[in-house]
């Protein structure tokens, strides 16, 4: 076999030139294969030589007819005359892009450079379709589609294979379509009381929010106020000990953090009883997050034992605080007159889902243990990453910290009182920060913003559950799932620019005044936006080439002194909570819980980071394994010491 036949057929498609590159380059490579073999095997080779050659031919086949409908369907799009979503090439029919596919974070850029961001490309894993977004303005719409468009898949599949919930559960929260409206949809069957979908989301929603969430913040800060004030450890399983006045040296600053902010955490939200009980909470549910790449990729319990072991305490923990719960105290106190917080159930929010769960029986004991896994779990293993970054780039920063710590002093009133009252029904002014002004200050919010573009890399995902939708002009048929992936927009400068935002450092880096505009700034919109792209491209460029010549050392230094927060023009450009009715119901309480460890810390602490070399510190990076499944913990120990602050 010669390669002319497949050279004659490639010069007899008019190829534009984007693509040709590719498609020429396979069709080179398969001759140079084929003529390869061809010499090599003698003739009496002749059917292995078609057994090995045979799929190879197949698989490049594929991919050159694969490449040729893409850009087809491109080309229809920019007619006009009807809006596709191109399937992107693959090499093996039937499998698609499985492969690539465990592997989003890289797959995803990837595609993104290939093909842009302008209009959504179709993945596909064998039967499973996935319409990748990456343009601002098309989530944006997708967003505004929630009716329509569910995440309701996405969380079952964490639910069942994170958490644990039993089958039958699963079964239960997949049979009901009422969608997640107040108002059942019309074609749904499904009981007022087995509303399953709509009674969580709705009562997260409105029970994290407003008074309650009021309530929560104070109890989180007065419980971390008080571990701080105790002996501290120094990692799991060590002893503790009292931070005094001279330095006490502590081995990793994200373990530091992760024991201080699960406890107070698991305090505020389940209140203080299963703490009691279960001790040995905080030192595993971090061991459980620590699993999540693993759980999530499906591995069998043979494959990973000690990570089922860690759940299977966990639930077992859990359902054994649920009866003892349900023997001190009542689930149904949920009136304007009861306490926001009490010792056994916590928040009115865990005792709202005991109650209607009571009432179904598929909400089984291990199913409200799997369930309230997933709270505890979601109410931790995003925001202490997420603090983890904060503090750990002031730490790096003095100027920053500096500026950061003066802020949180601006917002400290009169000392706290020494105790709370009977069933903790903390009011804000019980705190000694006045929590409003502390998280309104400007460059806080602006590091704690930044912190989460950087540092968060969620796949928002959200399928067409009830039938075709329309997103754009773009049709998305029924079952077909939309991905998102948060990296993809927080790392785009185009879409920044586009956004009206001047980087004076680039998106790879941390800039804690990113999210600070100047006086009278408005958002581009319209046609302005266009031009902002322009001129905020060129600006960008200048910047990082400023900063290139800087070099490391060159310290630029902070001033936000008159300049504002804004999120204004970043929806659907930074994505760190989702978005639209599925938005994470969690992003009041997790900014109030991040701002609120900050400051505490730097209220009664000096801490310093302890690496050898000055310049390990530039070396700590997040770590990677954990992309896709929201804030990344950072990868290695990073050693620190503290001392306590007189007077
Ligand atoms: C920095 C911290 C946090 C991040 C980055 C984060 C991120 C997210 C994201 C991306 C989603 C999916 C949203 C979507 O599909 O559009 C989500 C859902 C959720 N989050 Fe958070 N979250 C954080 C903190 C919290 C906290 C503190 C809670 C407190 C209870 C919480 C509770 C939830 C719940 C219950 C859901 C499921 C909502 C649903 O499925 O309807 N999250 N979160």
């Amino acid at each position: 076999m010669d390669a002319p036949p497949l050279k004659g057929l490639w010069n007899t498609l008019a190829i534009p030139e984007r693509w040709e590159t590719t498609a020429h380059v396979a069709s080179e490579k398969l001759s140079s294969l084929l003529s390869f073999f061809h010499h090599l095997t003698p003739r009496t080779w002749l059917p292995w030589y078609w057994l090995m050659v045979g799929p190879l031919l197949l698989a490049c086949l594929t991919y050159l007819s694969s490449t040729i409908r893409f850009h087809m369907a491109r080309r229809r799009d920019n007619d006009k005359r009807t809006l596709q979503t191109p399937l992107v090439p693959y090499w093996v029919p039937g499998l698609f892009h499985s492969v690539s596919l465990f592997s989003p974070p890289v797959f995803l850029p990837e595609l993104i450079k290939r093909f842009g961001t302008e209009r959504p490309v179709e993945v596909r894993a064998g039967w499973l379709r996935f319409i990748v977004i990456a343009n601002p303005e098309l989530i944006k719409t997708v967003f505004r589609k929630s009716k329509q468009v569910a995440n309701k898949s996405t969380t079952l599949f964490a639910l069942e294979h994170l958490m644990g919930l039993p089958k039958d559960a699963v079964r239960f929260f997949r049979a009901d379509n009422s969608g997640l409206s107040a108002t059942p949809r019309k074609s749904s069957a499904v009981p007022e009381d087995s509303r399953i979908n709509f009674l969580v989301a709705h009562s997260s929603a409105k029970l994290l929010q407003g008074v309650h969430l009021e309530a929560m913040s104070a109890k989180y800060l007065s419980t971390l106020f008080r571990t701080l004030d105790a002996p501290l450890h120094k990692a799991p399983g060590s002893h503790r000990v009292s931070v005094g006045s001279g330095w006490t040296e502590f081995p990793d600053l994200y373990t530091f953090l992760q024991r201080i902010t699960i406890g107070s955490t698991v305090e505020a939200i389940a209140g203080s009883k299963l703490l009691e009980l279960y001790p040995g909470l905080v030192d595993d549910l971090p061991r459980f997050q620590s699993y999540v790449p693993k759980f999530l990729q499906l591995l069998p319990r043979w494959l990973i034992p000690e990570a089922f072991r860690v759940r299977d305490r966990l639930l077992g923990g859990i359902k054994a605080w649920h009866v003892h719960a349900h023997q001190h105290s009542d689930c149904n106190r949920l009136g304007p007159d009861d306490p926001e917080w009490e010792p056994y159930f916590g928040i009115k929010l865990v005792r709202r889902r005991q109650q209607y769960a009571l009432e179904l029986k598929e909400m089984t004991a291990d199913a409200r243990a799997a369930e309230d896994l997933g709270l505890l779990f979601a109410s931790t293993a995003n925001m202490t990453p997420a603090a983890f970054w904060l503090i750990f780039e002031a730490l790096k920063d003095p100027i920053l910290q500096s500026r950061l710590k003066a802020e949180v002093s601006a917002s400290l009133r009169a000392p706290p009182p020494e105790s709370t009252n009977g069933e903790g029904n903390d009011k804000s002014h019980d705190t000694p920060f006045d929590i409003a002004t502390l998280l309104a200050q400007p460059l806080l919010q602006s590091a704690y913003a930044e912190s989460l573009r950087l540092f968060v890399s969620v796949l928002v995902s959200r399928v067409a559950e009830y039938g075709d939708v329309n997103i754009a002009g773009y049709t998305v048929a029924k079952d077909n799932f939309l991905v998102m992936y948060s990296h993809l927009l927080a790392l785009n400068p185009g879409e920044w620019a586009r956004a009206g935002r001047t980087l004076t450092k680039s998106l790879e880096e941390f800039d804690a005044e990113r999210f600070l505009v100047e006086p009278g700034w408005t958002r581009p919109l319209g046609k302005q936006a266009a031009a902002a792209t322009e001129k905020n491209s060129t600006d960008t460029v200048a910047a990082e080439k400023k900063t290139k010549s800087q070099g490391k050392s060159g310290h630029v230094p902070l001033s936000y002194d008159g300049r504002r927060f804004s999120m204004d023009g970043l929806l659907g450009l930074w994505i760190p909570y989702g978005g639209g009715d599925h938005i994470c119901p969690g992003r009041h309480l997790a900014k109030r819980q991040i701002l609120l460890t900050f400051a505490a810390l730097f209220t009664k602490f000096d801490l310093e980071l302890t690496f050898p070399s000055p310049s390990a510190a530039a070396d700590v990076k997040p770590d990677m394994r954990h992309a896709g499944f929201g804030a990344l913990p950072p990868l290695g120990k990073v050693p620190f010491r503290m001392r306590r602050k007189v007077g």
